[in-house]
């Protein structure tokens, strides 16, 4: 692992770093912000996962997530969204490739040899993390979009290892909308097993154990109908009765300016559950 950007932020110090992902074989970049803390202490650590053409850059530039973690003291982590490289395959859409991982382990190829994002966020990059950083190996997850699918589901999947889950206007039902079903034909073939292993909605029908989730989602968000259908998220939690808190924000779109306007909110919440 090797540090390629180093930056003091609010007293703690924002960083990039460049390493060899076993899961996707290939070299992936991260960045993680660390709060001010003192020699000995372990924190907790919030994982951010981006969207659609963002990489390991976009939050942290966009965002303003590092005052607010700052104050919370809690580590923030935000991979790339796929695998990167001249052999990893690609596609010339933009939802499609590197920059489209669907946090899904691909099964088809030519998309199989590299595209296991699934695996990377939830087994290697957190003890790569745990292991090189001063973390108390507690940890919640967030996203954007994609990558609030993304959170739904590995949090969903995986309840013993996160303590709380949130999303700014997640694709919450990827087996049901373009975006998702054009992922998930191309990396996971037909098998509807598979999809509804990875879909949010389906996951919440068979969960047996509640994590706290929060979701804000902005109303003039051109893409809330046709992808992301949050309401399929709030039916489906009332009918099982899962803890959901969905904030509709009126007026705010898809961008990160909607997300710098709440990131504050999301830190708040994940820090109440990091702290228990
Ligand atoms: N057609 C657009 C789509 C890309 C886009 O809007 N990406 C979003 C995430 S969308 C769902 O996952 C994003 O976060 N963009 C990066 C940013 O910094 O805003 C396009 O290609 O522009």
């Amino acid at each position: 692992m090797e540090i390629i950007e180093k930056h003091a932020s609010f007293g703690g110090s924002q960083e990039v770093y460049r390493h060899q992902s076993i899961a996707l074989n290939c070299s992936m970049k991260f960045s993680i912000y660390l709060p001010p803390h003192d020699k000995d202490e372990r924190l907790p650590v919030l994982y951010w996962l981006s969207g659609l053409t963002c990489n390991e850059q976009n939050f942290i530039t966009k965002a303003g997530a590092q005052k607010y973690a700052a104050e919370h003291k809690v580590i923030i982590v935000a991979p790339d969204t796929s695998p990167r490289g001249e052999d990893v395959p690609d596609h010339a859409d933009y939802d499609l490739g590197q920059g489209a991982g669907f946090y899904v382990n691909a099964t088809k190829a030519p998309w199989s040899q590299h595209f296991k994002m699934y695996d990377y966020i939830v087994e290697e990059l957190r003890n790569l993390i745990d292991l090189n950083f001063p973390t108390n190996q507690v940890q919640s997850i967030m996203g954007h979009s994609m990558g609030g699918h993304g959170a739904l589901v590995i949090g969903l999947k995986n309840p013993e290892l996160y303590k709380s889950i949130s999303a700014f206007a997640p694709i919450v039902a990827p087996s049901q909308v373009p975006w998702g079903k054009k992922a998930f034909t191309h990396y996971l073939g037909e098998t509807e097993t598979l999809w509804k292993s990875y879909d949010a909605i389906e996951l919440i029908k068979n969960a047996e154990v509640h994590l706290p989730i929060l979701v804000d989602q902005g109303t003039a968000d051109d893409f809330l109908e046709e992808q992301l259908r949050p309401k399929l998220l709030s039916d489906i939690c009332l009918e099982q009765e899962y803890p959901l808190t969905l904030n509709l924000r009126e007026g705010y779109d898809h961008s990160y300016y909607f997300i710098a306007s709440f990131i504050e909110k999301h830190i708040e919440f994940h820090s109440k559950f990091l702290a228990k």
